[in-house]
């Protein structure tokens, strides 16, 4: 099996220029250490099918042997290692021009439209870590927006605060550190993260709980605590009763109806004000479940089970189990999204099981729930989607195939590294 393809996606806090200019000099680099073929000048390499937002190009490809990690492009914060896929899912979520019946046609650069272009959005990622897509949501929210991830892992969580730190909280400006005494900057252009390490099958139907980051508390902290990096005894107190007064503020939101229409819609389907609403959160303006599943379409996984004995394998018992938490996980995306919103449910296999039969489960159970069909055939100048790029056997469901035999060289070159299917469900108003 050959190297799967890499990708890379550019930090916006960093002057982009630059940034592909580091890249591509690290890469020449590299080359010339080893035995290259001398073909990477092309790299970094656009991917086109993606369509641009802002006129710029998210994703660029590298060469599959590019050691990012040793990289200070990586090291330094202005790249991050993120598959064309996830940023699919991502860019599907929150802008309208991937819905197949949307009228609008991007020229050459043109911005990409949000269905919701000015106002601030509330997102939630119920499967987050280690917290791509979530960093991703975050930089392309409107301003002002929040992010909220949820990760049932501790370990996951711990991976995906560090990489929300590296990216969001100590790089807010081109190429500097956050200025730390400009907080109002800082938290007023940015959207907020939120991590809870709690069970995404159940959030908000309970006490909430497990609120274990918020991106403006952690820069009031490297406020007070200036530039060390352990936290003492006191600071991790002080993290810790902020924590807990951000979550009851969380809930007291909703149950006050501080927020007018539509933020009034609760998780409950309670009505504000009344005296048993505390157990409620604002409703979402887009759900993202990109669930756990079998990563049988991931290449770099199946690399690895190729080379390790010990890999779990997929038996009808532990399958059925998988597909089960599946449709929890989608139905309680679902259950928080509100009327009107949007959800994205992905997965990095291409097993039928795991998604459109998931999918069709939902629209079966909840008659509100409907298919926005998503193409990424509208980017520029080209007039089909790339051959990688497949419909479900659901209809509007996208399917993203790697081991497809690409018909043109461009296409070769930004293949997907991951197999990937994800599905755009609306929720009727
Ligand atoms: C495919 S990964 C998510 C990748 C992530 N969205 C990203 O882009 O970085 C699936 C995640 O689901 C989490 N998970 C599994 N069961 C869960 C549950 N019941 N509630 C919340 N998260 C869960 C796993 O810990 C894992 O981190």
């Amino acid at each position: 099996m050959t190297e799967p393809k890499r990708y890379v996606r550019l930090n916006p806090r960093f002057e982009r220029g630059e940034t592909l200019s580091l890249l591509k000099t690290e890469i020449a680099q590299q080359q010339s250490t080893t035995d290259g073929n001398g073909d990477q000048n092309k790299y970094p390499l656009p991917v086109k099918w993606l369509r641009p937002t802002n006129g710029q190009f998210e994703f660029y490809a590298i060469p599959g042997d590019f050691s990012l990690n040793r990289s200070t492009s990586f090291q330094s914060g202005r790249v991050y290692g993120m598959d064309v896929t996830s940023g699919a899912a991502v860019l599907a979520l929150l802008f309208d021009t991937y819905d197949c019946n949307t009228s609008v046609k991007p020229a050459d650069g043109d911005e990409s439209t949000r269905d919701d272009e000015v106002h601030q959005l509330r997102v939630l990622d119920l499967c987050c870590a280690p917290g791509l897509k979530l960093c991703m949501l975050a930089d392309l929210a409107p301003p002002s927006s929040s992010a909220v991830g949820v990760d049932i892992s501790q370990n996951r969580i711990q991976l995906c605060k560090n990489i929300i730190k590296k990216y969001h909280v100590n790089q807010m400006t081109s190429g500097s550190k956050v200025d730390v005494s400009n907080d109002n900057q800082a938290s007023s252009s940015h959207s907020t993260i939120r991590l809870y390490c709690t069970d995404g099958t159940n959030f908000g139907t309970k006490q909430l709980s497990g609120l274990v980051f918020d991106s403006n508390a952690e820069k009031q902290e490297l406020q007070t605590q200036g530039k060390r990096k352990r936290q003492n005894k006191s600071a991790r107190a002080r993290e810790k009763r902020r924590l807990l007064e951000l979550q009851r503020q969380e809930v007291t939101v909703a149950a006050d109806g501080v927020n007018v229409e539509p933020e009034n819609e609760t998780s409950c389907g309670t009505e504000p004000n009344q005296s048993n609403t505390t157990c409620c959160i604002p409703l979402f303006d887009r759900v993202l479940v990109d669930a756990e599943c079998s990563t049988d379409g991931a290449i770099k996984h199946i690399q690895k089970r190729e080379a390790s004995s010990k890999a779990p394998l997929w038996n009808d018992s532990n399958m059925s189990e998988l597909v089960d938490l599946q449709k929890r996980l989608i139905e309680s995306g679902f259950r928080l999204l509100k009327s009107g919103g949007s959800l994205v449910y992905s997965t990095c296999s291409l097993n039928e099981k795991q998604n459109e039969n998931v999918v069709r489960w939902l629209l079966d159970k909840y008659d509100d729930a409907f298919i926005i069909p998503v193409s990424f055939n509208k980017q520029n100048n080209v007039e089909k989607s790339p051959s990688f790029v497949e419909e479900g056997s659901l209809a509007g469901t996208i399917r993203f195939n790697p081991f497809t035999n690409a018909n043109d060289g461009i296409e070769e070159e930004c293949l997907p590294g991951t197999g990937f299917f994800l599905s755009k469900i609306g929720k009727r108003l």
